[in-house]
């Protein structure tokens, strides 16, 4: 093979990977490299995002025990008991957010979101309710995520170093969690059903997931999670202001399906009467397409690559760019348009559709992700007309809206 024939697109060295790097703008290599297991491919992060996540993270671990760890989660993600939960907690702080929400200034969506989702993932991973200890949580966390983007310096005073502390407070609290329940195991004082991730976790019985790894994951499985369900949800609100159409197809269907559930007696939604509804999900499928909530994924090789007769070196970075993927006019008609449509004829299962990875490393927390948009756009459209102030999608270092997607309510009239 020639080592000079590259992929195509952009070849350049960053400090921050400490590798040259190949930018693959083409779905298929792209699919290739998230499908490649660790024989091939590992994951690469910057070396600030390393450091914080510590050497045992599920996020950077290969191998045996990255596939039992992902396993245990995706099952227990994708379990009806968890759905069930899940939906009844967040339509109840959906609904305790909303019916707070004032008239006469605007809501910030992407803030209101930030707070609901957080005590959602909180609850599913740790089983922690709302509380001092919830709060402790969102405050270090938010310590720790800041330095998630730094230079990557460890000494006192640095970002880094103030994130490695703000976690290890994090990890002594899960610590204690997770003791006070391998008490009540021990003691038989809880059922055989997991109620979170932790209860997933400690009732395995691979020594390998001992109590340092599991409470150090429960903070790195907060990283893709936190802040990516209120992006979904925030942008679907940006596109949705700015396409009547679409809204009112929205509305259609929500309200259509509340008002059968109503006649049929039933106050609150299942999960899946909200995964039920069609076009509800195609517009999610597109927020998902045209947000590129993550813009891509790094994998190192870890030997000499060829894939469609274009050689990876060993110890080459490739950046899997969804971007260029899901907004390619060769792909997608008018690919900028916000068009939930297209999904009527549209495979989402082919390669051109990453939003959330591929491979053993597909994102476990996908259902959970579509589930709560659905919950929260359906209370939305379902209670509320809004007019959304002006705001712009910053997509530089992590997507969101510049002034949080501000919008004016106003309450819908009973029937
Ligand atoms: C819109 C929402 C979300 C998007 C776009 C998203 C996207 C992604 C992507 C692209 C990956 C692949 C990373 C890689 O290949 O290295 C990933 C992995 C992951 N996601 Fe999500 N995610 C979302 C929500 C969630 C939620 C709600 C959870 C639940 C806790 C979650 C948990 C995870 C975990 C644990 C991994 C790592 C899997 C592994 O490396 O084994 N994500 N996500």
């Amino acid at each position: 093979m020639n080592r000079r024939r590259l992929l195509y697109g952009k070849v350049f060295k960053s400090h921050l990977f400490g590798s040259p790097t190949i930018v693959s703008t083409d779905a298929e290599v792209s699919r290739f490299v998230l499908q490649s297991d660790a024989r091939a491919f590992v994951p690469s992060y910057p070396k600030s995002l390393s450091e914080l996540m510590g050497k045992s993270s599920i996020l950077l671990i290969n191998g045996a025990l990255q596939r039992r760890v992902h396993g245990l989660i995706g099952g227990f993600f994708k379990s009806p008991h968890l759905k069930s939960q899940i939906t009844a907690d967040m339509q109840s702080y959906v609904r305790r957010a909303m019916d707070s929400w004032p008239e006469t200034s605007p809501i910030l969506i992407q803030d209101e979101t930030k707070h609901i989702v957080f005590q959602i993932l909180v609850k599913g991973l740790i089983g922690l309710e709302p509380g001092d200890e919830m709060r402790f949580l969102k405050r270090e966390f938010h310590e720790f995520i800041a330095g998630l983007i730094s230079l990557p310096v460890n000494l006192p005073g640095t970002r880094l170093y103030r994130s490695l502390k703000a976690k290890k407070r994090m990890v002594m609290l899960l610590k204690k969690v997770i003791e006070e329940k391998r008490r009540k195991r021990s003691s038989g004082l809880v059922g055989e059903t997991p109620k979170d991730v932790i209860d997933v976790l400690i009732s395995d019985t691979s020594e390998e997931l001992t109590d340092e790894l599991i409470s150090d994951n429960m903070i790195d499985l907060m990283i893709p999670a936190e802040d990516s369900v209120p992006v979904l949800i925030t942008l679907a609100v940006k596109y949705l202001s700015s396409c009547p159409l679409a809204l009112r197809q929205l509305e259609e269907e929500n309200m259509e399906l509340k008002e059968r559930r109503c006649r049929q007696g039933q106050d609150s939604l299942q999960w899946n009467d909200y995964m039920s509804l069609s076009f509800t999900q195609d517009v999610i499928t597109e927020t998902l397409r045209l947000g590129n909530i993550i813009g891509g994924i790094m994998r190192k090789a870890v030997r000499d690559v060829e894939v469609k007769g274009h050689l990876i070196p060993n110890g080459w970075c490739v950046f899997t760019y969804f971007r260029s993927v899901h907004l390619d006019e060769a792909i997608y008609d008018e690919p900028h348009r916000f068009n939930p449509w297209r999904w009527k004829e549209k495979d989402m299962s082919s390669c051109s559709f990453t939003p959330f990875g591929g491979g053993q490393r597909l994102c476990p927390g996908l259902d959970l992700a579509r589930l709560e948009a659905s919950i929260f756009l359906h209370h939305l459209v379902t209670s509320f007309t809004w007019v959304a102030d002006d705001d712009q999608v910053v997509n530089f270092p992590t997507v969101r809206m510049k002034s949080g997607m501000p919008v004016r309510v106003t309450r819908k009239k009973r029937r």
